[in-house]
């Protein structure tokens, strides 16, 4: 590495505003971002105790509602549930203080607790996020229904609406891909700072719960598609076109937050929390014909448009006709059963996985961290998943593996913690 001689200093925002402005690379040479920022006047970000970086990365983590629900997706998801193993609820409401203490911290770009200097004791941050800016992180609690069996005494505030999920027609779920007390999605543009959060809060909680799944997963990053427009899923379809509205948040109280009347009290300003891990038979689809995968979804493949238009967000419309009589949209089609005759809406956030290749045939173990956000899943996601499950085409080319239903808890105000209305 070369000395600091002939480097003009720049701070973090200077850096972004160049970022923006494409200017970065222009300025950096291979040293890149990296070296300029760490010998810049700020200290790297992710390094405890520095200060925040620019607004722009920043997702608040305190509010009414959690964030990386209605707040837009971004480019890495890194997802675990986590079992408990202590059996004292009073241990579970400490563990939950110190996660709200370190995800505060890890979203605001700073790093796990204060600055470890004692070179014999490990260092209280993981390290790998150092220098690096929380690119939008954002933590998502939820609380599956074995967190209120008999060992913390919680039984009694179990929602009605965390059913235990009913068995859909083709599942083939892996128990050890599945449930699990505490669910967190960590959502961030850079999947190592996805996986920083995670990581460190499995090294707090070490002794009071272990990691029972994890599952990573990817999008289409804003670098390679700067427009922003609808992500393909790894079938190559658009995914995400006809998803609600929710920057409207009439449409949010509708579809996405349980309203006090709902009920149990301690769940408003939550949701539930849907997630399917759904592998595809990448293998067959790609053996199967442009016209049948456009049949199977209801939807032509590269504009996403619905079938016989030409506008990706053109209305549904199931009364249409070809020549010869037929529905366009052909009613066992994915979109079709989906939009259950438009009276049920589900807020969706998936993300693809990949996950190498199974060892036993050859072929990709990869699909879709289907993750969906419902006000009660006894009204929105089962009906419409019974429906899928019973009649949708593209079941040929999918299989659902694991499953989970959460119940998300209510956001955090400044002062409080991670379920502080049911703890
Ligand atoms: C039970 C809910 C759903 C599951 C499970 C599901 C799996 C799944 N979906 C795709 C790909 C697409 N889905 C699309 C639309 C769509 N899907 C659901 C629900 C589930 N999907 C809904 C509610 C909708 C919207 C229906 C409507 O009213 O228009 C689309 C079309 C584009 C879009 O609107 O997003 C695609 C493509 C896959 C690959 C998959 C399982 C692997
Ligand atoms: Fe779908």
């Amino acid at each position: 590495m070369d000395s600091n001689q002939d480097r003009k200093t720049y701070t973090r925002r200077d850096l972004l505003k160049l970022a923006g402005a494409g200017g970065v690379g222009l300025l950096l040479g291979a040293g890149g971002v990296g070296s300029l920022m760490m010998n810049s006047k700020t200290t790297a970000s992710g390094s405890p105790g520095t200060p925040p970086s620019a607004s722009e990365d920043i997702v608040p983590f305190y509010g009414k509602h959690q964030s990386g629900i209605v707040t837009p997706m971004q480019d890495f998801i890194c997802m675990g549930a986590f079992d408990l193993t202590t059996t004292d609820v009073q241990a579970v409401r400490e563990l939950f203080k110190s996660w709200t203490e370190a995800c505060a911290r890890m979203t605001a770009g700073q790093g796990v607790g204060d600055e470890s200097t004692n070179a014999f004791l490990p260092p209280k941050d993981t390290g790998e996020a150092i220098g690096l800016l929380p690119t939008r992180l954002t933590f998502t609690f939820g609380v599956g229904a074995s967190f209120f069996d008999q060992r913390f005494g919680l039984a009694g505030k179990r929602p009605e609406a965390l059913i235990d999920m009913p068995r859909f027609k083709g599942d083939a779920l892996v128990d050890d891909w599945s449930n699990g007390d505490v669910v967190v999605q960590v959502c961030a543009n850079d999947p190592q700072v996805a996986f920083h959060g995670i990581r460190n809060l499995a090294r707090i909680a070490r002794g009071k719960a272990v990691l029972r799944w994890l599952q990573q997963g990817f999008q289409r990053t804003g670098a390679a598609d700067p427009k922003g427009s609808t992500p393909r899923n790894l079938l190559g379809f658009k995914d995400g076109t006809n998803n609600p509205d929710v920057k409207n948040a009439s449409v949010a109280d509708e579809v996405v937050w349980v309203p006090p009347t709902d009920g149990p009290a301690w769940m408003t300003g939550g949701s539930y929390m849907v997630v399917r891990r759904i592998r595809m038979r990448i293998e067959v689809w790609d053996r199967t014909s442009l016209g049948e995968q456009e049949l199977t979804f209801g939807r032509h493949r590269d504009s996403g448009a619905p079938i016989g238009e030409k506008d990706e967000f053109a209305k549904l419309d199931f009364s249409k006709k070809d020549a010869k009589g037929r529905p366009l949209i052909d009613p066992a089609s994915h979109v079709a059963l989906a939009h259950m005759e438009g009276k049920v809406q589900i807020l969706r956030r998936g993300y693809s996985y990949s996950n190498g290749i199974d060892l036993k045939t050859g072929q990709l173990d990869a699909g879709l961290l289907f993750i969906c956000y419902n006000r009660d899943p006894r009204k929105q996601f089962v009906p419409m998943q019974q429906k899928l499950a019973a009649q949708d085409r593209l079941n040929e080319y999918i299989v659902h593996v694991g499953s989970g239903l959460y119940a998300c808890l209510p956001g955090v105000g400044q002062g409080g913690y991670i379920g502080d209305t049911l703890l």
